[in-house]
């Protein structure tokens, strides 16, 4: 499956983002109040489909291009922006290919991109837009101070979550540290990370949108990630074996990422996420493996605690395991078996503070 917007799409994006020379050369054309039709590449297929126009052949600089883009005709440069290859090329697409635009430029722009599988950039003359097309996709690149007061919207939402997503994942720790773990607990955190996961991805795509408009907003959104696991795999091993199944984590976590963010809110819905093959009602109890809590012990690599987890089968069978027990397992000496008991030991006595104090 294609991941939504793509990779590719979104290096397209940063390659345009404000600071950059082709932004620059974008806004100078968009203050100049002329139109332009820019593909971001050429080979064979483009070259098929171009007329007339004149082989330039020079270093991109904002101001050329503008001055070009006064020309009636397309802007051909090379895949990385640095080289202007042509001007005034009447390109001829695919006229069977469908388009939703109206306008020929914006049609042009369309067809081309997806017949050439280029980038291409169209700045219209009356609407003033820029409309980047790439890779399947269709953007109209919005103004930064618009961006930057939905980045700060996400900002003060991602901070919300994370407020909640400590607070159920602390509850979930200290149910599961004395084994009283319910699925509803489990749920709410997978839930909550997966709420986060979603607002963090769409503040990165701010921030790459607003290439150097977007540092602070960059900042504060680190700063808010700092210390926290955005992501569901060691929850999802915890209770991949529950009631005897075996669940598929890569699919289960597609799948999650997938949900509808008005089904995401209904814990209900996600059970079928987590527990597929089992009829586990929410109040049920489950046992973890441990991998999620061991993770949190700084001494432990992840292969380690994979071994660990493998060995002792159970979060339960990990906290009763004395030193020499834990010796056992490849990888870890006496000093590393002292930091899991102690680690696991300040997990216990922490969360038995939070319940009770
Ligand atoms: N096939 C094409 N190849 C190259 N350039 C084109 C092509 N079609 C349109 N253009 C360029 O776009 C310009 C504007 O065309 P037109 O007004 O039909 O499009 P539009 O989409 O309505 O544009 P705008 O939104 O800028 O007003 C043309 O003068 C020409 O420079």
């Amino acid at each position: 499956m294609k991941a939504h917007p793509t990779p590719g799409f979104l290096a397209v994006l940063a390659q345009i983002a404000p600071g950059t020379e082709l932004a620059q050369g974008l806004e100078r054309i968009q203050r100049g109040r002329t139109g332009a039709l820019i593909v971001l590449g050429h080979d064979k297929l483009v070259e098929s489909i171009s007329s007339g126009g004149f082989r330039i052949n020079t270093e991109y600089t904002p101001t050329r291009i503008r001055e070009l883009a006064k020309m009636d005709g397309a802007i051909i440069l090379d895949g990385t922006g640095r080289q202007i290859l042509q001007a005034g090329v009447q390109l001829m697409p695919d006229a069977q290919i469908e388009t939703q635009e109206s306008g020929t430029r914006h049609r042009t722009a369309e067809r081309v991109a997806a017949q050439s599988g280029f980038p291409t950039i169209s700045v219209s003359q009356s609407m003033q837009t820029i409309t980047l097309y790439a890779d399947g996709e269709r953007h109209v690149l919005e103004p930064a101070e618009r961006l930057l007061a939905r980045g700060n919207q996400a900002i003060a939402t991602l901070e919300r979550y994370r407020h909640r997503l400590d607070q159920v994942t602390s509850a979930l720790s200290a149910a599961e540290i004395e084994d009283v773990a319910t699925a509803r607990e489990v749920l709410a955190v997978l839930q909550r990370t997966e709420m986060l996961r979603r607002t963090s991805e769409e503040i990165s795509r701010y921030v790459l949108e607003l290439g150097i408009d977007g540092r602070l907003l960059a900042a504060q959104h680190a700063e808010l990630l700092s210390g926290i696991q955005a992501d569901n795999e060691l929850l999802l091993r915890d209770y991949s074996d529950a009631e005897g199944q075996e669940l598929d984590i890569e699919h289960a976590l597609e799948t999650l990422h997938e949900v509808s963010d008005a089904q995401l809110v209904e814990l209900d819905g996600l059970t079928k996420i987590l527990f597929p093959h089992s009829s586990i009602g929410q109040d049920d109890q489950l046992t973890p493996k441990g991998y999620r809590l061991l993770s949190q012990i700084r001494t432990v690599p992840k292969v380690v605690g994979d071994r660990l987890v493998a060995a002792f089968d159970n979060l339960q069978l990990l906290m009763s395991a004395s030193t020499s027990q834990l010796m056992e397992i490849e990888g870890v000496g006496e000093q590393r078996a002292r930091s899991i008991r102690e680690g696991l030991a300040r997990m216990a006595e922490s969360s038995l503070l939070d319940r009770y104090i």
